[in-house]
């Protein structure tokens, strides 16, 4: 996980690793440094256990009930294009490198060839250059350079590398120039809801199933079907629960992802608004401008293609109901504390002291000689009486204060019993949590759309609760295409390793999802059309074969599913032959089973009963690994974002600590990693090994910044796509609450979630963070 503090450590150790150190500036922060970013009143008052917990100062509690202290809770286009896309995919400067995998397109180098770099891969492990004797020309013990060669070099000086070697294209020394401006939106745009093109012939041909590098037509893991929950348990221990839809998604489009402010995004198109567009006859490169959808509103369809969330459910309280979100209120189910509890060990005393010890013989609070935790009510103390009591114990009615068993002395007397004085003395209140302190039987604790980590769900058992009544997983399936992949070893033979079937399933139960599969299909249309028909998945996720290649087999596969395509391509970089088609449905209880059904019927009233036939998806990642990731954040997180009732956020701000090359039209996504700056504001450190078949970079980074069209300038801020398992993902205000407080960073924490007014509890125990969903981060 990034180190969203900045704090240097495992993770630049990590970085270092990932790329083998780099002759440059040995922290990238204060390199950046001049690029300009600067651009019922408290029991426990006046007491260590106050302050513990927070808790207002409390006033005397009277003697009697315990009850009592419930009151007190108190260029040109398209050789642009291509030069950005591979402006990132270079290695940064190492001396020991071949030059022809040495780093370009940032002004200071020539771009390699396409084709060399990979005939000379092995050239460029640094082990090479080590056997060759080759020693870092900078001098510097790249080795021990904690910060990475991933770290963007733009702007920095231009001109081509003395060593080049082999034919090269000029490329712009510096940032290229802005390119006319292109609206993300264009007035003219609208959702492409058409079907796809027809199959080709080439693609109607079945392949061969015996063909040896086909392997196993479909490999398939153990289907992890979302079972619906077992609800058993009473109404009265659900939470009250929303209308049907629950939480609505935010429908809003991040705003246009132009550096600088955040503003409010556009109407997004609503599905079936659009002129169907099918370019059907049209050259690939003009088909993909017309249909090609702009990144935030891509986004947005995506969010929107689906009306609400799932069917909700209880789930029992554990690991099945983590990251699952809550459909409903979690309201308390009793007062907590649910008595007066002692918050030491010591003496329960009644009124000023000094007191008689109700346990002589006792002059330590010993556990058999007193009230301890767990026991039922115990007699009423008179006043001037102590009892030993330990923490966690109920006070006994008539007691007025606890007193720590440091605090007190006893003494024996004539008669053999014991006086328990308190130089200090033992105002009302002190040490007592007075039952309703933290909330009262009803209060709302936490607001419907909250997602469910482990402190939501020691907080519902706290409450009383069994099982929260949850938004069901959406389940994916995922399908692997690609003939040439192998699943162990080495590449070989031209053939490469699946990087996408490791890489898929964790990172959707990172986002909240169940997965079937991966199954890896041969790439033979026929054998994708059955997958896909028969999946029951809610979501059928596909990597490769979106493009236009011989066995390319997707577009043809919906086409003949009759699929509605809501986005076929996005201008976005990578990953732009991301699609998103709306799949028949299956009929929703038949797919989802008996328990689910049994779910369903076990709703509370104010909860449709009706399980709606809802509209399978399919999510076409790219094959080139960073680009299915870029398809994963842009459409199929939002999504399942909406599917598993996650409320909407803003995406966060945070300044660029580099400028970052802009694609001419599209946006462009960059792994960042985030750290702190010389000021103690949040920076995004652009990241090498960026290009679209690499995962280098993404695999040290914390976030995907979205570069717009035109790129970005150091200092600018820039919206973050935050990855599932990064800190500012799982807790969006957390993460961007510091940087509210510095010049260069903006934040933004608007929310759509409905809120929970805070109980009115003791001061700083009343934090109730509402909208803690993070759809808006990874989504
Ligand atoms: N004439 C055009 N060709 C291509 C265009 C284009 O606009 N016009 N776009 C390129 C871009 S950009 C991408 S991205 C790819 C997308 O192609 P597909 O989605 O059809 O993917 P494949 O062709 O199957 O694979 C592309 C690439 O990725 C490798 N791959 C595939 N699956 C995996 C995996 N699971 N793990 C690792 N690597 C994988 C595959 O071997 C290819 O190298 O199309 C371009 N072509
Ligand atoms: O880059 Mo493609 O953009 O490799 O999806």
């Amino acid at each position: 996980m990034p180190d969203p503090t900045g704090d240097p450590g495992e993770f630049d150790d990590a970085l270092a690793i990932a790329n083998a150190g780099r002759a440059g500036a040995a922290n990238p922060v204060p390199r950046t440094t001049g690029t300009g970013y600067g651009h019922e009143r408290g029991a426990e008052l006046g007491t260590t256990d106050a302050a513990q917990e927070g808790a207002a100062p409390r006033g005397p509690v009277p003697r009697g009930a315990e009850t009592r202290g419930a009151d007190a809770r108190g260029a040109d286009p398209r050789a642009g294009e291509r030069a950005d896309e591979r402006a990132d995919e270079r290695a940064p400067e190492r001396p020991w490198f071949d030059p022809w995998h040495a780093p370009w397109g940032n002004g200071r180098h020539a771009p390699r060839q396409e084709t060399g770099a990979a005939d000379r891969t092995p050239d460029a492990h640094p082990r090479a250059a080590r056997d060759a004797g080759q020693a870092p020309a900078s001098g510097r013990n790249a080795a021990a350079d904690p910060l990475a060669p991933v770290f963007h070099d733009f702007p920095a000086a231009p001109g081509p590398r003395p060593t080049d070697s082999g034919p090269r294209r000029a490329t712009s020394a510096t940032r290229p120039a802005t390119p006319e401006p292109e609206p993300l939106l264009p007035e003219s745009w609208t959702a492409p809801t058409t079907s796809v093109r027809p199959p080709t012939a080439s693609a109607q041909s079945p392949s061969d199933p015996s063909d040896p590098r086909t392997g196993p037509a479909s490999t398939e893991s153990s289907p992890a079907r979302a079972a619906g929950p077992e609800a058993s348990r009473p109404e009265s221990r659900r939470p009250g629960t929303p209308g049907p839809q629950g939480p609505a998604p935010g429908p809003q489009a991040p705003g246009p992802q132009t550096p600088g402010c955040e503003t409010p995004g556009p109407e997004s198109p609503r599905l079936g608004s659009g002129t169907p567009r099918t370019g059907e006859h049209r050259p690939e490169k003009h088909r993909h401008r017309e249909h090609h959808s702009p990144w935030d509103v891509a986004r947005a369809v995506a969010s929107e293609a689906v009306d609400g969330p799932l069917e909700p459910g209880a789930v029992p309280l554990g690991p099945e109901a983590l990251g699952r979100v809550l459909a409903g209120a979690l309201t308390a189910l009793t007062d907590l504390p649910s008595f007066d509890t002692s918050a030491m060990d010591g003496w329960a005393v009644s009124g000023p002291g000094p007191w008689r010890l109700a346990a002589p013989r006792t002059v330590a609070p010993a556990a058999s000689a007193g009230i301890l935790a767990g026991q039922g009510r115990a007699r009423p103390l008179p006043d001037g009486h102590a009892v030993p009591i330990a923490t966690g114990a109920r006070i006994p009615p008539g007691a007025s204060a606890v007193l720590r068993s440091e605090h007190g002395e006893t003494a024996e007397q004539p008669d053999g019993s014991l006086m328990l004085t308190a130089p200090r003395g033992a105002p009302p209140g002190q040490d007592i949590r007075p039952r309703g302190q933290e909330c009262r039987n009803g209060d709302p604790l936490l607001p419907p759309g909250t997602p469910v980590t482990p402190a939501v769900l020691g907080l519902a058992a706290a409450a009383g609760y069994d099982e929260l009544w949850t938004y069901r997983r959406p389940v994916v399936e995922i399908l692997v295409l690609g003939d040439e992949l192998l699943h162990s070893g080495l590449p070989q033979e031209g053939r490469i390793r699946d990087a996408l079937g490791p890489m898929l399933a964790p990172w959707l139960h990172a986002m909240g999802a169940e997965t079937i599969g991966p199954r890896h299909l041969a790439d033979d249309e026929a054998t994708l059309y059955e997958a896909v028909a028969g999946s029951t998945a809610d979501v059928v996720i596909t990597t490769g074969g979106t493009a236009a290649g011989p066995v390319d087999h997707v577009h043809p596969t919906l086409h003949r599913l009759g699929a509605e395509l809501l986005v076929d391509g996005v201008q976005v970089r990578p990953g732009h032959p991301m699609l998103l088609a709306r799949l028949g449905p299956v009929e929703a209880p038949a797919r989802r089973g008996r328990s689910a059904r049994r779910a369903a019927r076990q709703a509370p009233a104010s909860v449709s009963r009706e399980t709606p036939a809802v509209a399978r998806h399919l999510v076409g990642l790219p094959g080139n690994p960073l680009a299915a990731v870029s398809g994963l954040l842009t459409l199929a997180a939002p999504l399942l974002g909406t599917l598993a009732g996650r409320t909407r956020s803003e995406l966060r701000r945070v300044c660029l600590a580099d400028g970052v090359q802009g694609h001419p039209h599209d946006t462009r996504l960059v792994p960042v990693a985030c750290r702190t700056d010389e000021k103690g504001g949040t920076v995004a450190l652009p990241l090498h090994f960026n290009g679209p078949a690499m995962l280098r970079g993404i695999a040290a980074a914390g976030a995907l910044a979205v570069i717009p069209p035109g790129g970005a300038a150091a200092g600018e801020p820039i919206a973050l796509l935050d990855l599932p398992w990064s800190a500012a993902a799982a807790f969006p205000d957390t993460a961007t609450a510091p940087t509210t407080t510095t010049a260069s960073t903006t934040a933004t924490a608007s929310r759509t979630a409905p809120t929970t007014a805070a109980p009115s509890t003791a001061a700083s125990d009343t934090a109730t963070t509402p909208g803690t969903g993070a759809h808006g981060g990874p989504a």
